[in-house]
């Protein structure tokens, strides 16, 4: 088991991480969200053991983690970290790359590069040298050299940002089915909605240096308490409640997705049709109502200007 236990840390002497705390057992995988300059890498980085800190501790399987300051080459032997700016030899072949992470001792050596290129679709580029990569082919070997090694942990921050929507979606089953065949800990810094909800064991929401929040991907996005975290997976609408209830007086302010909004013929809620973008199954309708930006799910395109009428789901 993995425990990051009340660390606290800064570059400066402004904290950058305040009091985070949470474990994570073998096979888990857990997606870290949270807006840009929040500390994710950062948090990376402190468990993976590149970041001194002063405050707190980092434990695997009760033994605590010494940190770069007692270590010759800083970094955990059974961790990898794949970071942003993915770390791979220019001149040499991709076969070569991934090869570094295997013992030339072992004798499954080459049908072990030739499994890690098929888990990321890379099997046609096992002779070419990376410089003649493409940014998403560099990111997709680079996962494969970082899993070659058969981690217990896995690191990996934004693992995904280079490649396009065609492959992602393949390479993600591919990538996680093949991390919980393995019992692989997986904890992945992303700004994917999708990486996510539809991938993690639990969610670590972190805002301004702090856990704000840690759920299944499930409770977090049913239970809409929070503007910061629905905005992750969706537009959130935040309504006070006299504007969608004539009946109420009260100044509450409500927060729902535009899939709870249905149009009706006629209602007391009446907005005004703004822009309606095209999301492929529905179309995404910006309105006005009574002053307030809202946007809610149709399945037609609607008239710019036109008045439309609400109830709430
Ligand atoms: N080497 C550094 N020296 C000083 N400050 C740093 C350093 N690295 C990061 N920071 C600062 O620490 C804060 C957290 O950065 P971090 O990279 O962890 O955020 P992040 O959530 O990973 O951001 P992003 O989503 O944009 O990658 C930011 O304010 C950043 O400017």
């Amino acid at each position: 088991m993995l425990k990051v236990d009340n660390i606290s840390f800064g570059y400066t002497s402004k904290e950058v991480l305040k009091n985070i705390s949470f474990s994570a057992n073998k096979g888990d995988y857990i997606a870290v969200i949270g807006e840009s300059g929040c500390g994710k890498s950062t948090l990376l980085e402190i468990i993976y053991g590149l970041l001194h800190i002063e405050k707190g501790a980092v434990y695997w399987n009760d033994k605590k983690l010494l940190g770069p300051n007692f270590q010759l080459i800083p970094g955990e032997d059974f961790m990898k970290y794949l970071p942003q700016d993915f770390d791979l030899m220019p001149y040499i072949t991709v076969e070569e790359n991934i090869g570094k992470n295997i013992s030339i001792l072992d004798p499954n050596r080459v049908t072990r590069i030739q499994e890690l290129l098929e888990v990321v679709d890379m099997s046609d580029f096992l002779k070419t040298k990376v410089k003649n990569l493409s940014g998403g082919q560099k990111q997709r070997v680079a996962l494969a050299k970082v899993i070659a090694k058969e981690p217990e942990v896995l690191l990996l921050d934004e693992p995904f940002s280079h490649i396009d929507n065609f492959r992602k979606n393949k390479l993600r089953r591919d990538l996680f089915r093949y991390l919980k065949s393995k019992n692989v800990l997986c904890i992945v810094a992303t700004h994917d909605a999708t990486d996510a909800l539809s991938f993690a064991d639990e969610i670590l929401v972190i805002r301004d240096g702090k856990l704000v929040a840690k759920n299944t991907p499930e409770a977090l996005y049913n239970n809409l308490t929070s503007e910061y975290i629905g905005s992750f997976f969706n537009e959130v609408n935040e309504i006070q409640l006299s504007k969608i209830d004539s009946k109420s007086t009260s100044k509450k302010k409500i927060l729902f997705y535009p899939n709870q909004l249905k149009l009706v013929e006629n209602s007391e809620i009446k907005a005004t049709v703004i822009t309606s973008y095209f999301k492929g199954d529905f179309y995404l309708i910006e309105a006005n109502l009574k002053g307030k930006i809202i946007f809610f799910e149709h399945l037609e395109k609607l008239q710019t200007g036109s008045n439309i009428y609400f109830k709430k789901n």
